[in-house]
């Protein structure tokens, strides 16, 4: 025999609770309930316990539609009903059951207070508010506050903890640490060596340099967990350019062609990549001490704007240089079938290449942007 359940429904702002009560009770409108006997009342003499297989929630188009088997006092019932909501709401359903009933959870698709839940006027018989979980829309929004307020104690009571917050500073302090010395190593260097041997130094900066870019290089790739763990508040997309970005240059195209060690460009590459981040290192150390220098903060958030264009213009030159390359020593080649030619030679990707360069600099460039504006805006807010 197929059955239509009790429904009892409550809202949130964002979600819909609905609790299905399967009883050996058939609801409809010719068959009502008897009149001692009120929806969701204890004494309903239909709550017998139902063992339940089969059960089966789907929304689609605004409608879920609701289907169970189940074993009770009076044998083998289908249980079933559909609801079609008042607004669209997300095709995920989670849902719940135990012996007597089913608790279903559906999000709504726009964050908001229905009016009703379904979209006739007049709600179905077997629909009923669920008035253990029922909440005017204030009651809800203080529930909300109440839950946010909640979660920021914890949040600052996590931070307060000592270990977690001493560890986390103090491996990003050493790692920021490291990078500005490796970095500033570079920058001075390369500052030095210019001014004592002046045109002639741009022509052997791969071997006086690398093996110091190299190992920051490397190291940089932590900043993409940091980013992927949490570990700092930044996006993993911006992170992830920039790392494979830079280690795309120097292990492909400096690292791996020993025509490219001699090439003036190897100069203006590390010298631009190294310009920036002798400040954004330090900015980042004072940083895991809630403090900041302003000149510094000025710096790391400005000097980006002429270098990381000057920085992938370099880049693409390095690029453009190896493209030949490439081509005569088939280097990465990729091997094809001889029918079409045997191997399409690498200079192809960098080709390639070249367009996500500026694909990932408009992006980084529009990160870097907003960080701007958002580090200057929170600034001027607390000045004010
Ligand atoms: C399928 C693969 C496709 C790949 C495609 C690749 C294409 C590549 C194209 C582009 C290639 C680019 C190559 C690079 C060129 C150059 O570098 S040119 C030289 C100039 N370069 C620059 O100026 C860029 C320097 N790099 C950066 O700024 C970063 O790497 C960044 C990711 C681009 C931006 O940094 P981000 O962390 O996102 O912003 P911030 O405002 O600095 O930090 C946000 C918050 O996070 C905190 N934080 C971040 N890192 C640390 C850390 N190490 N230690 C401590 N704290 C950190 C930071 O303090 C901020 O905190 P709040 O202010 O509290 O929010």
């Amino acid at each position: 025999m197929t059955l239509t359940p009790l429904v009892y429904w409550a809202q949130r702002h964002e979600e819909i609770y609905l609790r299905v009560e399967l009883t050996d009770a058939q609801v409809s409108e010719t068959r009502p309930l008897p009149s001692d006997i009120t929806v969701g009342s204890e004494s309903c003499a239909y709550q017998l316990p139902v063992f339940l297989q089969n059960i089966d929630v789907q929304v689609h188009d605004k409608v879920l539609q609701f289907r169970a088997q189940g074993h009770g006092a009076k044998g083998q019932n289908e249980y079933e009903f559909s609801l079609e909501f008042l607004f669209p709401v997300k095709p995920e359903v989670s849902y719940k059951s135990t012996q007597r009933q089913v608790n279903v959870v559906v999000r709504k698709e726009k964050r908001g207070w229905w009016e009703r839940l379904v979209t006739q006027e007049r709600k179905p018989v077997f629909l009923a508010p669920d008035f253990d979980r029922w909440l005017e829309e204030s009651d809800a929004e203080m529930e909300i506050r109440e839950k946010e307020e909640r979660r920021n104690r914890l949040r600052s009571a996590r931070l307060k903890e000592p270990g977690h917050c001493n560890l986390k500073t103090g491996f990003l302090f050493a790692y920021n640490l490291v990078q500005f010395l490796g970095f500033s190593w570079i920058f001075v260097n390369m500052t030095v060596r210019l001014f004592i041997f002046g045109k002639d130094s741009l022509y052997d900066t791969f071997h006086t340099i690398s093996d110091v870019m190299f190992f920051c290089q490397t190291l940089a790739a932590v900043e993409v967990l940091n980013a992927a763990f949490g570990v700092v508040r930044t996006g993993v997309v911006p992170t992830f350019i920039q790392v494979v970005g830079r280690n795309f240059i120097l292990f492909i195209i400096f690292g791996s062609l020993d025509e490219m060690h001699n090439q003036p460009v190897v100069f203006f590459v590390f010298y631009l990549w190294s310009a920036i981040e002798i400040f954004r290192y330090p900015f980042y150390m004072l940083g895991c001490f809630n403090t900041e220098w302003k000149t510094l903060t000025w710096l790391r958030y400005t000097v980006w704007i002429p270098l990381y264009p000057l920085g992938v213009l370099a880049e693409a030159v390095a690029v453009l240089q190896a493209i030949p390359i490439f081509d005569k020593n088939n280097l990465f080649s990729i091997p094809l079938p001889k029918a079409i030619g045997g191997s399409l030679s690498f200079s192809y990707v960098l080709q390639g290449y070249l367009i996500l360069m500026f694909l990932g600099l408009f992006i980084n460039f529009r990160h870097l942007h907003k960080q701007r504006k958002r580090r200057f805006r929170t600034k001027k807010r607390k000045a004010n």
